[in-house]
């Protein structure tokens, strides 16, 4: 055909091989219900004492200028613009585990509490779950529960974007944020709405309606609310994860509805796994990959679209 370049006929080979893998994934009714039996105390043994953990005063310098600069950037105005450029495109088409293994030379700069690499931690948080007996959909969320870090090598502007706490945005920045002296600098600060209490949020409108700082929670929730069976609980495990002003300290009940109470219950099992899981002990990796690749191929389609 005249114009067809080789260009032109990749484009449009892979627009169709986009057409044919994207079968929209169909879960069956029995893997999206979460039961009941994810909600008994964590009891599994941490190897740490528990105060050690999330210690920011005493935190390297790495970790302290990490937060200088999130907490500068993260506006309003970046916040809708990195909502945008996601929807505009898919950034890589890969299974998860494929995304688990190209994750792993990722160090999280925002983290004092580990030195393992990502693997290493998303099998620290799956393997603390399965002891204590979780279900499988639980189980399978602290497998992936970080993943959405894959950001990093997709265009992020840095990983003041990608990892850390997260906090309200559109709002008086909350006192209960680590290091909340180091919001002086973002241009929303003095901001004559962004800085009121309410901001451009109604009172209890609900966290589904509010604007987290953008991340890894809020992307790896955007991208697998359509590609996966799990329940509504373990998506909000994803998404608020990394939400400690809320889950822990507490802040944001203004903004919160009813249905946050149950949201925050599911975000709140979880936090132990996430946190108090991580330790120094290398994983088993190729041991284990059998029993959680079975997990994943029940709660997700073998290729996902990033
Ligand atoms: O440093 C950590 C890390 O980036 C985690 O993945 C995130 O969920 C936490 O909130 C944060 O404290
Ligand atoms: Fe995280
Ligand atoms: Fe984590």
């Amino acid at each position: 055909m005249p114009g067809l370049t080789r260009g032109r006929l990749l484009d449009d080979m892979s627009d169709a091989i986009d057409e044919v893998n994207v079968i929209k994934y169909e879960p069956t009714s029995e893997d999206t219900q979460a039961g009941e039996d994810w909600k008994s105390e964590a009891t599994f043994d941490a190897t740490k004492d528990k105060a050690q953990f999330r210690q920011y005063e005493d935190a390297c310098d790495r970790v302290k200028s990490f937060y200088r600069e999130q907490h500068e950037k993260q506006t309003v105005e970046y916040n809708l613009k990195a909502r945008e450029n996601f929807k505009k495109t898919t950034r890589a088409r890969m299974s998860v585990w494929e995304a688990i293994e190209y994750l792993n030379t990722l160090i999280d700069e925002s983290d004092p509490d580990t030195s393992v690499s990502q693997i290493g931690h998303l099998l620290q948080t799956a393997e603390a779950i399965r002891r204590d007996g979780k279900p499988e959909w639980m189980q399978v969320t602290g497998l992936v529960h970080d993943l959405g870090k894959l950001l990093h090598f997709f265009g992020s502007e840095g990983q003041w974007d990608v990892v850390g706490d997260t906090f309200v945005v559109g709002c008086q920045y909350s006192d209960k944020i680590i290091y909340p002296e180091t919001f002086v600098n973002n241009p929303d600060y003095n901001d004559p709405v962004y800085s009121t209490k309410y901001g451009i949020y109604k009172p209890n409108c609900g966290m589904d309606n509010v604007m987290l700082s953008w991340g890894h929670d809020e992307y790896l929730y955007s991208v697998l609310k359509d590609q996966s069976s799990l329940p509504e609980e373990g998506l909000a495990m994803i998404r608020y994860h990394s939400f400690y002003p809320w889950h822990r300290e507490n802040a944001y009940s203004h903004l919160m509805n009813e249905k946050d109470q149950k949201t925050l219950e599911a975000v709140r099992a979880f936090n132990p796994y996430d946190l108090y899981s991580k330790s120094d002990e290398p994983s088993e990796v190729e041991a284990l990959r059998p029993y959680y690749q079975s997990l994943i191929d029940k709660f997700f389609p073998p290729v996902i679209n990033w």
